[in-house]
Protein backbone atom coordinates (compact mmCIF):
# COMPACT_ATOMS: atom_id res chain seq x y z
CA UNK A 1 0.00 0.00 0.00
CA UNK A 2 1.19 3.47 -1.20
CA UNK A 3 1.66 5.96 1.98
CA UNK A 4 1.63 9.69 1.93
CA UNK A 5 2.77 12.24 4.37
CA UNK A 6 0.92 16.01 4.72
CA UNK A 7 3.40 17.72 6.53
CA UNK A 8 1.90 21.46 6.68
CA UNK A 9 -1.21 22.96 6.97
CA UNK A 10 -3.35 21.66 4.08
CA UNK A 11 -7.19 21.19 3.31
CA UNK A 12 -8.66 17.94 4.59
CA UNK A 13 -9.85 17.22 1.24
CA UNK A 14 -6.41 16.13 0.37
CA UNK A 15 -6.76 13.47 2.77
CA UNK A 16 -10.09 12.47 1.95
CA UNK A 17 -9.18 12.58 -2.00
CA UNK A 18 -5.87 9.98 -1.16
CA UNK A 19 -7.97 7.75 1.20
CA UNK A 20 -10.47 7.45 -1.46
CA UNK A 21 -8.03 6.45 -3.91
CA UNK A 22 -6.90 3.76 -1.35
CA UNK A 23 -3.78 5.68 -0.10
CA UNK A 24 -2.79 5.37 3.33
CA UNK A 25 -2.24 9.48 4.77
CA UNK A 26 -0.07 10.44 7.67
CA UNK A 27 -2.03 13.91 8.19
CA UNK A 28 0.41 15.64 10.75
CA UNK A 29 0.24 19.46 9.78
CA UNK A 30 2.67 20.86 12.12
CA UNK A 31 5.63 18.20 10.90
CA UNK A 32 7.23 20.70 8.11
CA UNK A 33 8.03 23.15 11.57
CA UNK A 34 10.04 20.37 13.25
CA UNK A 35 12.88 19.11 10.44
CA UNK A 36 13.84 16.64 13.26
CA UNK A 37 11.22 15.05 13.66
CA UNK A 38 10.09 15.33 10.21
CA UNK A 39 13.26 13.30 9.18
CA UNK A 40 12.29 10.48 11.26
CA UNK A 41 8.58 10.38 9.76
CA UNK A 42 9.77 10.35 6.68
CA UNK A 43 11.18 6.89 6.06
CA UNK A 44 8.10 4.66 4.55
CA UNK A 45 5.96 7.33 2.86
CA UNK A 46 6.19 7.47 -0.83
CA UNK A 47 5.00 10.80 -1.47
CA UNK A 48 4.98 14.00 0.77
CA UNK A 49 2.31 17.03 0.70
CA UNK A 50 3.47 20.33 1.65
CA UNK A 51 3.51 24.03 1.42
CA UNK A 52 5.71 26.29 2.44
CA UNK A 53 6.66 25.79 6.29
CA UNK A 54 8.15 22.08 4.91
CA UNK A 55 11.81 22.78 3.57
CA UNK A 56 12.25 19.82 1.56
CA UNK A 57 16.10 20.42 1.58
CA UNK A 58 18.87 17.88 0.36
CA UNK A 59 19.06 16.29 3.86
CA UNK A 60 15.81 15.47 4.02
CA UNK A 61 15.42 14.25 0.53
CA UNK A 62 17.95 11.65 1.56
CA UNK A 63 16.00 10.99 4.53
CA UNK A 64 12.80 10.31 2.29
CA UNK A 65 14.39 6.81 1.54
CA UNK A 66 11.03 5.50 0.23
CA UNK A 67 9.79 8.78 -1.28
CA UNK A 68 9.05 8.71 -5.16
CA UNK A 69 7.25 12.08 -5.26
CA UNK A 70 7.11 15.81 -3.44
CA UNK A 71 3.71 17.66 -4.15
CA UNK A 72 3.95 21.20 -3.39
CA UNK A 73 0.25 23.06 -2.48
CA UNK A 74 0.67 25.98 -4.20
CA UNK A 75 3.21 27.06 -6.70
CA UNK A 76 6.74 28.71 -5.34
CA UNK A 77 9.16 25.25 -4.70
CA UNK A 78 11.68 27.26 -3.09
CA UNK A 79 11.56 25.55 -0.51
CA UNK A 80 12.61 21.88 -2.52
CA UNK A 81 15.69 21.10 -3.76
CA UNK A 82 15.18 20.66 -6.92
CA UNK A 83 18.37 19.05 -8.18
CA UNK A 84 18.51 16.85 -5.21
CA UNK A 85 15.29 15.23 -5.60
CA UNK A 86 15.97 14.69 -9.15
CA UNK A 87 19.17 12.91 -8.46
CA UNK A 88 17.52 10.72 -6.58
CA UNK A 89 14.84 9.89 -8.59
CA UNK A 90 12.22 12.05 -6.73
CA UNK A 91 9.23 14.13 -8.60
CA UNK A 92 8.42 17.10 -7.78
CA UNK A 93 5.19 18.46 -8.57
CA UNK A 94 3.48 22.10 -8.00
CA UNK A 95 -0.10 23.59 -8.68
CA UNK A 96 0.77 26.31 -10.61
CA UNK A 97 -2.51 27.80 -11.41
CA UNK A 98 -4.89 26.67 -8.02
CA UNK A 99 -3.95 29.53 -5.70
CA UNK A 100 -3.11 32.45 -8.47
CA UNK A 101 -6.32 34.25 -8.69
CA UNK A 102 -6.59 34.41 -4.90
CA UNK A 103 -2.86 35.30 -4.44
CA UNK A 104 -3.40 38.03 -7.21
CA UNK A 105 -6.15 39.69 -5.19
CA UNK A 106 -3.82 39.86 -2.13
CA UNK A 107 -1.75 41.76 -4.06
CA UNK A 108 -4.60 44.35 -5.30
CA UNK A 109 -6.18 43.87 -1.46
CA UNK A 110 -2.41 45.18 -0.25
CA UNK A 111 -2.00 47.81 -3.07
CA UNK A 112 -5.54 49.72 -1.58
CA UNK A 113 -4.72 49.00 1.65
CA UNK A 114 -1.53 51.10 1.04
CA UNK A 115 -2.96 53.58 -0.99
CA UNK A 116 -5.54 54.45 1.57
CA UNK A 117 -4.05 52.87 4.97
CA UNK A 118 -6.68 50.78 6.03
CA UNK A 119 -5.27 48.74 8.47
CA UNK A 120 -4.03 51.57 10.22
CA UNK A 121 -6.84 53.27 10.23
CA UNK A 122 -8.89 50.33 11.43
CA UNK A 123 -6.93 49.71 14.19
CA UNK A 124 -7.17 53.50 15.40
CA UNK A 125 -10.85 53.67 15.04
CA UNK A 126 -10.83 50.38 17.00
CA UNK A 127 -8.96 52.15 19.56
CA UNK A 128 -11.43 54.83 19.93
CA UNK A 129 -9.59 57.60 17.89
CA UNK A 130 -11.55 59.34 15.44
CA UNK A 131 -8.09 60.57 12.92
CA UNK A 132 -10.13 61.44 10.26
CA UNK A 133 -7.14 64.07 9.01
CA UNK A 134 -4.70 61.56 9.82
CA UNK A 135 -5.03 59.05 6.92
CA UNK A 136 -4.88 61.14 3.60
CA UNK A 137 -5.00 58.65 1.25
CA UNK A 138 -3.67 58.26 -2.76
CA UNK A 139 -6.09 57.54 -5.48
CA UNK A 140 -5.15 54.74 -7.61
CA UNK A 141 -7.07 56.07 -10.82
CA UNK A 142 -4.63 56.78 -13.73
CA UNK A 143 -1.90 55.65 -11.83
CA UNK A 144 1.11 53.43 -13.37
CA UNK A 145 1.35 49.94 -11.61
CA UNK A 146 4.59 48.74 -12.39
CA UNK A 147 4.41 44.71 -12.32
CA UNK A 148 7.96 42.94 -12.04
CA UNK A 149 6.81 39.39 -13.39
CA UNK A 150 3.85 39.33 -15.32
CA UNK A 151 2.99 34.90 -15.23
CA UNK A 152 -0.22 33.75 -14.03
CA UNK A 153 -0.33 35.83 -10.82
CA UNK A 154 0.89 38.87 -12.30
CA UNK A 155 -1.74 38.59 -15.58
CA UNK A 156 -4.57 38.46 -13.34
CA UNK A 157 -2.93 41.45 -10.79
CA UNK A 158 -2.57 42.98 -14.41
CA UNK A 159 -6.55 42.47 -14.86
CA UNK A 160 -7.67 43.40 -11.99
CA UNK A 161 -5.39 47.12 -11.97
CA UNK A 162 -6.93 47.93 -15.32
CA UNK A 163 -10.53 47.06 -14.18
CA UNK A 164 -9.13 49.96 -11.56
CA UNK A 165 -8.34 52.50 -14.51
CA UNK A 166 -4.54 51.85 -14.05
CA UNK A 167 -2.05 51.86 -16.29
CA UNK A 168 -0.34 48.87 -16.56
CA UNK A 169 3.77 48.36 -17.33
CA UNK A 170 5.29 45.14 -17.21
CA UNK A 171 8.73 44.15 -17.14
CA UNK A 172 9.17 40.38 -17.54
CA UNK A 173 11.78 39.01 -20.24
CA UNK A 174 9.46 35.94 -21.28
CA UNK A 175 6.45 38.15 -21.43
CA UNK A 176 6.20 38.62 -25.40
CA UNK A 177 4.81 41.65 -27.37
CA UNK A 178 1.41 39.70 -28.63
CA UNK A 179 0.72 38.97 -25.34
CA UNK A 180 1.79 41.96 -23.72
CA UNK A 181 -0.78 43.21 -26.41
CA UNK A 182 -3.20 40.37 -25.12
CA UNK A 183 -3.16 41.58 -21.70
CA UNK A 184 -3.20 45.18 -22.75
CA UNK A 185 0.01 46.18 -20.55
CA UNK A 186 3.40 48.23 -21.95
CA UNK A 187 6.32 45.91 -21.86
CA UNK A 188 9.04 47.95 -20.57
CA UNK A 189 12.59 47.58 -19.54
CA UNK A 190 13.48 47.25 -15.79
CA UNK A 191 14.97 50.37 -16.02
CA UNK A 192 11.58 52.22 -17.34
CA UNK A 193 9.49 50.82 -14.94
CA UNK A 194 11.49 52.00 -11.98
CA UNK A 195 11.20 55.42 -13.82
CA UNK A 196 7.62 55.81 -14.22
CA UNK A 197 5.35 53.35 -11.61
CA UNK A 198 3.61 55.05 -8.75
CA UNK A 199 3.18 51.50 -7.59
CA UNK A 200 5.14 48.58 -8.03
CA UNK A 201 4.22 44.92 -7.29
CA UNK A 202 6.77 41.75 -8.03
CA UNK A 203 5.35 37.98 -8.97
CA UNK A 204 8.27 36.10 -9.92
CA UNK A 205 10.02 33.18 -8.64
CA UNK A 206 13.18 33.74 -6.48
CA UNK A 207 15.71 32.95 -8.43
CA UNK A 208 19.54 33.53 -8.70
CA UNK A 209 18.38 36.12 -11.40
CA UNK A 210 15.40 37.93 -9.51
CA UNK A 211 17.02 37.89 -6.00
CA UNK A 212 17.45 41.41 -4.89
CA UNK A 213 15.73 42.55 -8.09
CA UNK A 214 14.77 45.57 -5.96
CA UNK A 215 18.13 46.22 -4.65
CA UNK A 216 19.53 49.35 -3.37
CA UNK A 217 20.50 50.73 -6.75
CA UNK A 218 17.29 49.91 -8.42
CA UNK A 219 15.41 51.20 -5.34
CA UNK A 220 17.42 54.60 -5.79
CA UNK A 221 15.83 54.78 -9.60
CA UNK A 222 12.12 54.50 -8.14
CA UNK A 223 10.16 57.65 -8.54
CA UNK A 224 9.57 59.68 -5.59
CA UNK A 225 6.83 58.71 -3.92
CA UNK A 226 6.69 55.06 -4.89
CA UNK A 227 4.98 52.25 -3.50
CA UNK A 228 5.73 48.88 -3.40
CA UNK A 229 3.92 45.64 -2.62
CA UNK A 230 5.90 42.05 -2.45
CA UNK A 231 3.20 39.27 -2.26
CA UNK A 232 5.84 36.98 -4.42
CA UNK A 233 8.99 36.34 -2.51
CA UNK A 234 11.22 37.40 0.40
CA UNK A 235 14.26 37.78 -1.13
CA UNK A 236 13.15 40.51 -4.23
CA UNK A 237 13.41 43.09 -2.35
CA UNK A 238 16.51 44.33 -0.32
CA UNK A 239 14.95 44.76 3.35
CA UNK A 240 17.50 47.19 4.02
CA UNK A 241 17.38 49.24 1.19
CA UNK A 242 13.60 49.58 1.69
CA UNK A 243 13.98 50.79 5.30
CA UNK A 244 16.45 53.26 4.10
CA UNK A 245 14.23 53.94 1.61
CA UNK A 246 11.03 54.46 3.60
CA UNK A 247 13.16 56.33 5.94
CA UNK A 248 14.52 59.36 3.77
CA UNK A 249 11.08 59.22 2.55
CA UNK A 250 11.80 58.15 -0.91
CA UNK A 251 9.10 55.19 -0.72
CA UNK A 252 5.87 56.59 0.66
CA UNK A 253 5.08 52.95 1.53
CA UNK A 254 5.11 49.17 1.37
CA UNK A 255 3.02 46.43 1.82
CA UNK A 256 4.60 42.72 2.19
CA UNK A 257 3.18 39.42 2.30
CA UNK A 258 6.41 37.95 2.37
CA UNK A 259 10.14 37.83 4.07
CA UNK A 260 12.89 37.19 3.51
CA UNK A 261 13.31 35.27 6.78
CA UNK A 262 9.95 33.59 7.56
CA UNK A 263 8.44 33.20 9.83
CA UNK A 264 9.28 36.43 10.18
CA UNK A 265 8.50 37.50 13.99
CA UNK A 266 10.60 40.00 14.23
CA UNK A 267 11.51 42.97 11.87
CA UNK A 268 12.99 46.30 11.56
CA UNK A 269 10.17 47.14 9.20
CA UNK A 270 7.94 46.35 11.82
CA UNK A 271 5.57 49.20 13.70
CA UNK A 272 6.13 51.56 10.80
CA UNK A 273 3.34 53.52 9.95
CA UNK A 274 4.23 52.91 6.39
CA UNK A 275 4.32 49.38 6.10
CA UNK A 276 1.49 47.22 5.98
CA UNK A 277 2.31 43.20 6.59
CA UNK A 278 0.64 40.24 6.31
CA UNK A 279 2.24 36.93 7.44
CA UNK A 280 2.48 34.73 4.00
CA UNK A 281 -1.15 35.47 3.33
CA UNK A 282 -1.41 35.42 -0.50
CA UNK A 283 -2.37 32.03 -0.70
CA UNK A 284 -4.82 32.03 2.33
CA UNK A 285 -8.55 31.66 0.87
CA UNK A 286 -10.73 28.75 1.64
CA UNK A 287 -11.20 28.77 -2.12
CA UNK A 288 -7.74 28.38 -2.87
CA UNK A 289 -6.52 26.38 -0.56
CA UNK A 290 -9.40 23.43 -1.58
CA UNK A 291 -8.16 23.98 -4.97
CA UNK A 292 -4.58 23.54 -4.25
CA UNK A 293 -5.51 20.26 -1.58
CA UNK A 294 -7.57 18.22 -4.10
CA UNK A 295 -5.06 18.80 -7.38
CA UNK A 296 -1.70 18.23 -5.19
CA UNK A 297 -3.23 14.70 -3.86
CA UNK A 298 -5.16 13.83 -7.03
CA UNK A 299 -1.50 14.77 -8.80
CA UNK A 300 0.29 12.68 -6.21
CA UNK A 301 -2.09 9.47 -5.94
CA UNK A 302 -2.21 9.12 -9.91
CA UNK A 303 1.68 9.49 -9.81
CA UNK A 304 2.10 6.72 -7.18
CA UNK A 305 -0.78 4.29 -8.33
CA UNK A 306 -0.97 5.46 -12.18
CA UNK A 307 2.42 6.74 -13.40
CA UNK A 308 0.42 9.46 -14.73
CA UNK A 309 2.56 13.06 -14.25
CA UNK A 310 0.81 16.61 -13.99
CA UNK A 311 2.73 19.79 -13.31
CA UNK A 312 5.87 17.76 -12.36
CA UNK A 313 9.11 20.50 -12.13
CA UNK A 314 11.80 17.23 -13.08
CA UNK A 315 9.88 14.91 -15.62
CA UNK A 316 7.57 14.98 -18.61
CA UNK A 317 3.57 15.16 -17.73
CA UNK A 318 1.93 12.13 -18.45
CA UNK A 319 -1.49 12.74 -18.80
CA UNK A 320 -4.17 10.12 -16.84
CA UNK A 321 -5.63 8.97 -20.29
CA UNK A 322 -2.02 8.43 -21.76
CA UNK A 323 -0.25 6.63 -18.82
CA UNK A 324 -2.11 3.06 -19.31
CA UNK A 325 -1.67 2.95 -23.10
CA UNK A 326 1.83 4.18 -22.32
CA UNK A 327 2.71 1.40 -20.11
CA UNK A 328 3.31 -1.11 -21.69
CA UNK A 329 5.49 0.93 -24.67
CA UNK A 330 7.24 2.59 -21.43
CA UNK A 331 8.41 -1.33 -20.20
CA UNK A 332 9.09 -2.49 -24.02
CA UNK A 333 11.33 0.74 -24.36
CA UNK A 334 13.09 -0.20 -20.84
CA UNK A 335 13.71 -3.28 -22.02
CA UNK A 336 15.01 -2.80 -25.38
CA UNK A 337 17.24 0.01 -23.00
CA UNK A 338 18.72 -2.84 -21.33
CA UNK A 339 18.78 -5.27 -24.22
CA UNK A 340 21.01 -2.29 -26.23
CA UNK A 341 22.85 -1.52 -22.86
CA UNK A 342 24.11 -4.86 -21.80
CA UNK A 343 24.89 -5.24 -25.27
CA UNK A 344 26.82 -2.35 -26.36
CA UNK A 345 30.01 -2.75 -27.54
CA UNK A 346 31.65 0.38 -26.01
CA UNK A 347 30.96 3.77 -24.01
CA UNK A 348 27.76 5.10 -24.83
CA UNK A 349 28.00 7.80 -26.67
CA UNK A 350 24.66 9.02 -28.22
CA UNK A 351 20.94 6.77 -27.62
CA UNK A 352 18.28 7.65 -30.99
CA UNK A 353 15.14 6.20 -30.27
CA UNK A 354 12.61 5.43 -32.85
CA UNK A 355 9.06 5.00 -32.63
CA UNK A 356 6.89 3.55 -34.94
CA UNK A 357 3.11 3.16 -35.83
CA UNK A 358 1.22 3.96 -32.23
CA UNK A 359 4.16 4.33 -30.21
CA UNK A 360 5.33 7.41 -32.74
CA UNK A 361 1.39 8.36 -31.47
CA UNK A 362 2.20 8.57 -27.54
CA UNK A 363 4.30 11.11 -25.71
CA UNK A 364 8.31 10.46 -26.44
CA UNK A 365 9.64 11.42 -23.55
CA UNK A 366 8.57 8.61 -20.66
CA UNK A 367 9.74 5.91 -23.27
CA UNK A 368 12.95 7.76 -23.93
CA UNK A 369 13.86 8.10 -20.22
CA UNK A 370 12.88 4.04 -19.19
CA UNK A 371 15.22 3.48 -22.13
CA UNK A 372 17.92 5.62 -21.12
CA UNK A 373 17.59 4.68 -17.41
CA UNK A 374 17.88 0.94 -18.57
CA UNK A 375 21.12 1.71 -21.03
CA UNK A 376 22.71 3.61 -17.92
CA UNK A 377 21.69 0.89 -15.54
CA UNK A 378 24.57 -1.31 -15.77
CA UNK A 379 26.66 1.69 -15.09
CA UNK A 380 25.06 3.41 -12.74
CA UNK A 381 23.08 0.97 -10.78
CA UNK A 382 20.27 2.46 -8.49
CA UNK A 383 21.29 5.82 -9.11
CA UNK A 384 19.20 5.98 -11.79
CA UNK A 385 15.71 6.09 -12.78
CA UNK A 386 13.07 7.82 -15.52
CA UNK A 387 13.00 11.11 -13.05
CA UNK A 388 17.32 11.56 -13.29
CA UNK A 389 18.40 9.82 -16.59
CA UNK A 390 17.89 12.27 -19.27
CA UNK A 391 20.03 14.54 -17.16
CA UNK A 392 22.43 12.02 -16.30
CA UNK A 393 22.76 11.30 -19.69
CA UNK A 394 23.38 14.76 -20.56
CA UNK A 395 26.00 15.06 -17.95
CA UNK A 396 27.76 12.53 -19.68
CA UNK A 397 27.61 13.86 -22.87
CA UNK A 398 25.32 11.47 -23.95
CA UNK A 399 23.37 12.73 -27.05
CA UNK A 400 19.60 11.61 -27.24
CA UNK A 401 17.56 12.30 -30.13
CA UNK A 402 14.42 10.72 -31.31
CA UNK A 403 12.62 10.25 -34.68
CA UNK A 404 8.77 9.49 -34.94
CA UNK A 405 7.14 6.87 -37.96
CA UNK A 406 3.40 7.30 -38.34
CA UNK A 407 3.41 3.57 -39.56
CA UNK A 408 5.13 0.26 -38.88
CA UNK A 409 6.11 -1.69 -41.88
CA UNK A 410 6.02 -5.05 -40.39
CA UNK A 411 4.25 -4.66 -36.62
CA UNK A 412 1.56 -2.73 -35.66
CA UNK A 413 4.09 -0.06 -33.91
CA UNK A 414 7.61 -0.65 -32.78
CA UNK A 415 10.56 1.02 -30.76
CA UNK A 416 14.02 0.84 -31.50
CA UNK A 417 16.94 2.06 -29.51
CA UNK A 418 20.22 2.52 -31.58
CA UNK A 419 23.04 3.02 -29.29
CA UNK A 420 26.37 4.52 -30.70
CA UNK A 421 29.44 3.57 -28.62
CA UNK A 422 33.54 4.93 -29.13
CA UNK A 423 33.58 0.94 -30.55
CA UNK A 424 30.49 0.92 -33.14
CA UNK A 425 26.98 0.51 -33.33
CA UNK A 426 24.43 -1.50 -31.91
CA UNK A 427 20.09 -1.01 -32.41
CA UNK A 428 17.75 -3.49 -31.10
CA UNK A 429 13.88 -3.06 -32.24
CA UNK A 430 10.91 -4.35 -30.16
CA UNK A 431 7.42 -4.84 -30.16
CA UNK A 432 4.04 -5.76 -28.37
CA UNK A 433 2.96 -8.62 -28.72
CA UNK A 434 -0.57 -9.59 -27.05
CA UNK A 435 0.30 -6.50 -25.00
CA UNK A 436 3.80 -8.22 -23.82
CA UNK A 437 7.15 -6.84 -25.28
CA UNK A 438 9.35 -8.91 -27.75
CA UNK A 439 12.21 -8.19 -28.49
CA UNK A 440 12.07 -8.47 -32.86
CA UNK A 441 15.47 -7.45 -34.08
CA UNK A 442 18.95 -7.09 -32.41
CA UNK A 443 20.90 -5.29 -35.56
CA UNK A 444 19.78 -6.62 -38.72
CA UNK A 445 18.95 -10.17 -37.65
CA UNK A 446 14.95 -10.96 -36.79
CA UNK A 447 14.06 -12.67 -33.80
CA UNK A 448 11.09 -13.06 -31.77
CA UNK A 449 12.03 -13.46 -28.08
CA UNK A 450 10.25 -12.36 -24.81
CA UNK A 451 12.25 -11.10 -21.68
CA UNK A 452 13.24 -12.94 -18.64
CA UNK A 453 15.24 -12.41 -15.23
CA UNK A 454 17.45 -14.75 -16.79
CA UNK A 455 18.30 -14.45 -20.50
CA UNK A 456 21.66 -16.54 -21.86
CA UNK A 457 22.35 -14.30 -24.86
CA UNK A 458 24.28 -15.85 -27.39
CA UNK A 459 26.20 -14.66 -30.95
CA UNK A 460 26.98 -18.10 -32.76
CA UNK A 461 27.59 -19.30 -36.66
CA UNK A 462 24.17 -20.61 -38.07
CA UNK A 463 25.89 -24.13 -38.51
CA UNK A 464 24.16 -27.74 -38.04
CA UNK A 465 25.38 -29.10 -34.64
CA UNK A 466 24.85 -25.55 -32.47
CA UNK A 467 21.34 -26.22 -30.76
CA UNK A 468 22.32 -29.84 -30.06
CA UNK A 469 25.70 -28.57 -28.26
CA UNK A 470 23.95 -26.09 -26.72
CA UNK A 471 20.96 -28.01 -25.03
CA UNK A 472 23.31 -30.70 -24.26
CA UNK A 473 25.61 -28.74 -22.03
CA UNK A 474 22.74 -27.14 -20.58
CA UNK A 475 21.35 -30.02 -19.83
CA UNK A 476 24.26 -31.84 -17.97
CA UNK A 477 24.47 -28.58 -16.25
CA UNK A 478 21.16 -28.86 -14.85
CA UNK A 479 20.20 -26.14 -16.45
CA UNK A 480 16.23 -25.78 -17.71
CA UNK A 481 15.19 -23.76 -20.56
CA UNK A 482 11.96 -21.88 -20.41
CA UNK A 483 12.14 -20.17 -23.73
CA UNK A 484 14.31 -20.74 -27.02
CA UNK A 485 14.50 -17.55 -29.73
CA UNK A 486 16.68 -17.82 -32.85
CA UNK A 487 17.76 -15.52 -35.73
CA UNK A 488 20.25 -15.19 -38.41
CA UNK A 489 21.30 -12.58 -40.88
CA UNK A 490 21.44 -14.99 -43.39
CA UNK A 491 21.94 -18.77 -44.21
CA UNK A 492 25.01 -19.85 -43.19
CA UNK A 493 25.51 -16.44 -41.25
CA UNK A 494 26.16 -14.34 -38.05
CA UNK A 495 23.05 -16.09 -35.68
CA UNK A 496 21.63 -14.90 -32.29
CA UNK A 497 19.76 -16.95 -30.14
CA UNK A 498 18.25 -15.93 -26.63
CA UNK A 499 17.44 -18.04 -23.91
CA UNK A 500 15.16 -17.84 -21.12
CA UNK A 501 16.32 -20.05 -18.08
CA UNK A 502 15.26 -20.94 -14.65
CA UNK A 503 18.50 -19.75 -13.26
CA UNK A 504 22.23 -17.63 -13.96
CA UNK A 505 24.53 -19.49 -15.88
CA UNK A 506 27.59 -19.49 -13.97
CA UNK A 507 31.16 -18.07 -15.47
CA UNK A 508 32.30 -21.69 -16.09
CA UNK A 509 29.53 -22.90 -17.66
CA UNK A 510 29.57 -19.67 -20.17
CA UNK A 511 33.33 -20.64 -20.99
CA UNK A 512 32.18 -23.60 -21.63
CA UNK A 513 29.52 -22.74 -23.79
CA UNK A 514 31.79 -20.45 -25.63
CA UNK A 515 34.21 -22.67 -26.26
CA UNK A 516 32.04 -24.94 -28.36
CA UNK A 517 33.02 -24.61 -32.11
CA UNK A 518 29.84 -22.51 -33.32
CA UNK A 519 29.44 -19.84 -30.66
CA UNK A 520 31.24 -16.63 -30.82
CA UNK A 521 29.84 -15.87 -27.38
CA UNK A 522 27.64 -16.28 -24.71
CA UNK A 523 26.62 -14.31 -21.81
CA UNK A 524 24.03 -13.87 -19.28
CA UNK A 525 21.35 -10.60 -19.72
CA UNK A 526 19.10 -9.87 -16.71
CA UNK A 527 15.83 -7.76 -17.28
N1 LIG B 1 2.38 35.03 -1.22
C1 LIG B 1 1.93 33.85 -1.53
O1 LIG B 1 1.28 33.20 -0.73
C2 LIG B 1 2.17 33.30 -2.88
C3 LIG B 1 3.31 33.62 -3.56
N2 LIG B 1 3.54 33.09 -4.79
C4 LIG B 1 4.78 33.49 -5.49
O2 LIG B 1 4.44 34.12 -6.69
C5 LIG B 1 5.38 33.74 -7.67
C6 LIG B 1 4.81 33.93 -9.06
O3 LIG B 1 3.79 32.99 -9.30
P1 LIG B 1 3.18 32.77 -10.74
O4 LIG B 1 2.77 34.05 -11.34
O5 LIG B 1 2.16 31.72 -10.63
O6 LIG B 1 4.44 32.20 -11.51
P2 LIG B 1 4.68 32.19 -13.07
O7 LIG B 1 5.79 31.26 -13.30
O8 LIG B 1 3.41 31.99 -13.80
O9 LIG B 1 5.18 33.67 -13.36
C7 LIG B 1 6.42 34.15 -12.97
C8 LIG B 1 6.86 35.14 -14.01
O10 LIG B 1 8.09 35.71 -13.60
C9 LIG B 1 8.85 35.94 -14.77
N3 LIG B 1 10.25 36.10 -14.47
C10 LIG B 1 11.18 35.15 -14.26
N4 LIG B 1 12.38 35.71 -14.07
C11 LIG B 1 12.20 37.05 -14.15
C12 LIG B 1 13.07 38.17 -14.03
N5 LIG B 1 14.37 38.01 -13.78
N6 LIG B 1 12.53 39.39 -14.15
C13 LIG B 1 11.23 39.57 -14.39
N7 LIG B 1 10.35 38.55 -14.54
C14 LIG B 1 10.84 37.31 -14.40
C15 LIG B 1 8.58 34.71 -15.60
O11 LIG B 1 8.86 34.94 -16.96
C16 LIG B 1 7.11 34.49 -15.36
O12 LIG B 1 6.32 35.08 -16.37
C17 LIG B 1 5.69 32.29 -7.30
O13 LIG B 1 6.92 31.88 -7.80
C18 LIG B 1 5.67 32.32 -5.81
O14 LIG B 1 6.97 32.58 -5.37
C19 LIG B 1 2.65 32.26 -5.39
C20 LIG B 1 1.49 31.92 -4.75
C21 LIG B 1 1.18 32.39 -3.43
O1 LIG C 1 2.01 28.91 -3.48
C1 LIG C 1 2.94 29.64 -3.09
O2 LIG C 1 3.96 29.86 -3.76
C2 LIG C 1 2.87 30.26 -1.79
O3 LIG C 1 3.74 31.03 -1.46
C3 LIG C 1 1.80 29.90 -0.86
O4 LIG C 1 2.43 29.48 0.31
P1 LIG C 1 1.65 28.69 1.43
O5 LIG C 1 1.09 27.46 0.77
O6 LIG C 1 0.55 29.57 1.89
O7 LIG C 1 2.63 28.36 2.47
Amino acid sequence: MKRVLISDKLSEDAVEVLKTRGIEVTFEPGLGKDPEKLKAALPGHHGIAIRSATKMTAEMIEAGTDLKVIGRAGIGVDNVDIDAATATGIAVMNTPFGNATTTAEHAIAMMLSLARQIPQANESTHQGKWEKSRFMGREITGKTLGLIGCGNIGSIVADRAQGLHMKVVAFDPFLTEARAIDLGVERVELDDLLKRADFITLHTPLTDQTRNILSKQALAKTKKGVRIINCARGGLVDEEALYDGLESGHIAGAALDVFEKEPATEHKLFGRDDVICTPHLGAATTEAQENVAIQIAEQIADYLLTGAVTNALNMPSVSAEEAPKLRPYIDLAGRLGGLAGQLAPGAVTGVEMAFAGTAASLNPAPMTAAALTAVLRPAMREAVNSVNAGQLAKQRGIQVSETRTETSPNFGSTVSVKLTTDKGELSVTGALFGGEPRAVRIGNVRLESNFAPHMLYVQNKDKPGFIGNLGKLLSSKDINIATFNLGRAAPGGTAYALLAVDQPLDDDTLKALSDLPQIDEARMLSF
